[in-house]
């Protein structure tokens, strides 16, 4: 009788044994580039494991700047295989305007992978589903819920839990990418899972709260906004309250302050890290603020008389990329992006940060300038820009764009007009690197001083 170790001993050192497995694997790769390699765009090598995104990645592991550098080799739409699984990476403009306006319709899915099951909670939440009649009526509801309260108290209580589930979702949990690593990462899907947990409860219980203080049409915030939606759709028997159950309400207030406020707090922490770069730029919004709104308190409708401190946002938005890479994308059907055939289910993402730092469009994309979103007369530009989607692009565009403008604008000069911010290393010390982590694009840490004015 063989021992399990000598069995082992005896497998290895079969010569035939190797030149099976070698048989097996030219003959897998054989099938795999018949039937599935050879339907999409060039790329990076479609290894398990590619050892350039390996190497690639120890060295630039923020995924957008990764994959803008894949960009310089492998053009503006090229694969990159993850485990196998093809991802279309688009870096520019047209090709992103081809697929998400021309084509509208096409690429509205959501991959159906860990991270969405753990997001949908047995519900549905519209960031994570496919675009379909539930998706509508939920953004409808998102939008209607923005129109109403633009400022909400709700938002200081929820703030660390979104923190928690970006950093641990990071590029991606790795077995959404290869589903048998699961095993290895099931103390990050853990974490996340219990953050969630504990940010839905949060929301359930506000719900729940002002479900029982609500008053008909009297609408105090976003949760209000949200049962008198629910409320409406009962009255009038209409249609989509099937798609309204609880669960999905709570989602949506989940998306509203998942999405809104870590995303809008980066943007922030962006601004103060340029601000305290740069004292010109600060001396010239104090300027503009002085001379267009004095000493009152700066209100929403203040931004078309300061068109520099608002193109100071939209430059930070542009600079930063604070989304560098859009949530990933799937065809609903077989279509064509750049001239290739893409099957259904194909996953594109559209790297945002590459169309930013395009070098024929901006000229000097790595230079922080707000005056290149101004006219000769000092007015913010007022034809569509090309070249600038801080918050994507076509159906599934972020619904919070409006209210992030105005909030941040609203932060930004009330800030100027009380305080000068100093950067604690001095002036043009900035480092606009940003943190090794991929879903938000943070500012590395960083002390500013504030002096009252
Ligand atoms: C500076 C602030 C923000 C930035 C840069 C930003 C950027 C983005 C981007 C790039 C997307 C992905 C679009 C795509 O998949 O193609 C997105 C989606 C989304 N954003 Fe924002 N966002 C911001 C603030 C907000 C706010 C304030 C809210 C809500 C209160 C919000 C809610 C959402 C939602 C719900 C989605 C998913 C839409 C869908 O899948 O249909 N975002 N955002």
């Amino acid at each position: 009788m063989m021992t399990a170790s000598e069995i082992f001993r005896s497998i290895c050192l079969n010569s035939g044994f190797w030149a099976a497995v070698f048989l097996g694997l030219v003959v897998y790769y054989a099938i795999f580039y018949l039937t599935t390699f050879r339907q999409y765009p060039k790329g990076t090598i479609p290894l398990p494991l590619s050892l350039e995104l390996i190497y690639r990645y120890s060295r630039t592991p923020q995924l957008s700047r990764l994959l803008a550098s894949l960009q310089q080799k492998y053009g503006n739409l090229f694969t990159s295989w993850g485990c196998g699984k093809p991802y279309i990476i688009v870096s520019d403009w047209d090709l992103m305007k081809e697929a998400l306006v021309s084509k509208r319709n096409h690429f509205l899915g959501r991959p159906q992978n860990i991270t969405a099951r753990m997001m949908n909670a047995g519900y549905a939440n519209l960031v994570f589903m496919d675009y379909g009649p539930e998706w509508e009526v939920l953004r409808k509801l998102v939008h209607s819920a923005i129109r109403f309260h633009a400022s909400d108290p709700d938002f200081i209580v929820i703030k660390n839990a979104p923190e928690v589930i970006y950093w641990e979702l990071r590029n991606g949990l790795p077995s959404d990418f290869f589903p048998a690593l699961r095993l290895f990462f099931l103390h990050r899907e853990w974490k996340v899972k219990k953050a969630y947990r504990e940010f839905l409860d949060v929301i359930q219980k506000q719900y729940t709260e002002h479900c029982k203080t609500y008053e008909d049409g009297k609408i105090r915030n976003f949760t209000d906004a949200v049962i008198c939606a629910r409320e409406e759709a009962e009255q009038e028997e209409k249609d989509c309250l099937k798609y309204l159950s609880i669960g999905n309400l709570v989602l949506v207030l989940a998306v509203l302050f998942g999405g809104g406020v870590d995303t809008t707090l980066t943007a922030l922490r962006w601004i103060l890290l340029l601000l305290g770069n740069s004292p010109e730029i600060q001396d010239k919004i104090e300027k503009e603020l002085r001379t267009s709104i004095g000493d009152r308190c700066v209100v929403q409708t203040d931004k078309a008389s300061c068109p520099y401190t608002f193109a100071v946002v939209m430059e930070t938005l542009r600079f930063a990329s604070v989304i560098g890479l859009s949530l990933e994308h799937v065809s609903l059907l077989h279509t064509e992006l750049g001239g290739h055939k893409l099957p259904k289910g194909t996953s594109v993402v559209f790297n945002l940060y590459s169309i930013h730092q395009n070098k024929e469009h901006w000229g000097d994309p790595e230079n922080f300038r707000p005056e290149r979103f101004l006219d000769s007369e000092g007015q913010l530009l007022s034809h569509q820009l090309t070249h600038y989607v801080p918050f994507g692009l076509g159906r599934r565009q972020c619904p919070g764009e409006k209210l992030a403008y105005v909030n941040l604008f609203l932060m930004l000069a009330r800030l100027i007009q009380r305080c000068k911010v100093f950067l604690s290393t001095g002036p043009g010390t900035a480092n606009t690197d940003p943190k090794p982590i991929s879903v938000v694009t943070m500012p590395r840490d960083y002390k500013v001083f504030l002096e009252k004015r």
